[in-house]
């Protein structure tokens, strides 16, 4: 498998504070990774300091091989393709067009059309015309999810993108990113529905306090002591026929 995504000791500072400590992940061609953790804890950083948007104090970050530091932007969104956890839109254009924007390196005519495909893989194909600004959040979401989509880019980075959505939207969403993954890319994925990690992804990435400590498959990496030590759960995943589920309560 080709690593996409590496990152080596990689640390970053939010003004005073450290944000991300020594970081070290590699992503492969065919893989859905999953970065959970508690609020504040860092995936965000760990996304945002691996693709070069929030500047590393130390460590390496690469993009099929290429060092992050040294890539301009355009080639930068050749290799991934980024959904931030903000669904900020500022001007009131129609779904397609806000869709089309992932596919800005073709030509207008062809940018749009891949656009309006994948408006209808997210389910969207009917608010294609529609002001982004005059939809709910979630079929907001889905339309910059279909931005993401659009960029083809082989690296698709994704945070909260299921945040806000229905439940059949929030399956919808992870199996087609993981249609991503099966057609040779790589995805990751920061979520905080750990039910959904461990049933969507390969391998579940635990940040907390600016640090992975954990990287494992689901069941390793959301076993009893990580749910208990990182995110305060008494608590356990159950298999059931829709796949595995959290079961937990606060611990006392
Ligand atoms: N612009 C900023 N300025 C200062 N501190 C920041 C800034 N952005 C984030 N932080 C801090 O960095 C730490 C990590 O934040 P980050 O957004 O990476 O966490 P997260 O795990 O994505 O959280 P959430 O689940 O709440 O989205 C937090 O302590 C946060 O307060």
């Amino acid at each position: 498998m080709s690593a996409l995504w590496t990152l080596k000791d990689l640390s970053a500072r939010q003004g005073r504070k450290t944000v991300l400590q020594a970081a070290s992940l590699s992503v492969s061609a065919g893989e859905v990774v999953g970065v959970v953790g508690p609020n504040g804890a860092g995936k965000t950083s760990l996304l945002r300091a691996g693709l070069g948007l929030l500047p590393a104090g130390s460590g390496e970050a690469h993009l099929s091989g290429l060092a992050v530091a040294d890539l301009a932007p355009a080639p930068r969104t050749r290799l991934v393709g980024y959904m931030p956890q903000e669904r900020r839109v500022a001007w009131n254009v129609p779904a397609r067009m806000v869709a089309a924007l992932g596919a800005s390196d073709l030509p207008d005519a062809e940018a749009d059309a891949v656009a309006l495909d994948c408006l209808q893989r997210v389910g969207a194909a009917d608010l294609a015309d529609r002001g982004v600004l005059d939809m709910s959040g979630g079929e907001r979401a889905r339309v910059l999810l279909a931005r993401l989509l659009a960029t083809r880019a082989p690296l698709l980075v994704a945070d909260e993108p299921v945040a806000g959505l229905d439940p059949d939207a929030q399956l919808l969403t992870l199996d087609l990113l993981r249609s991503e993954a099966q057609r040779g890319g790589a995805v990751v994925v920061t979520l905080h529905d750990l039910s959904l990690a461990a049933r969507s992804c390969d391998r579940v990435v635990v940040v907390s306090g600016g640090r992975i400590v954990a990287d494992a498959p689901p069941r390793d990496a959301l076993s009893r002591a990580v749910l208990a030590e990182v995110f305060g759960l008494d608590g356990v995943l159950i298999d059931t026929e829709a796949g595995p589920v959290l079961a937990a309560r606060r611990r006392a």
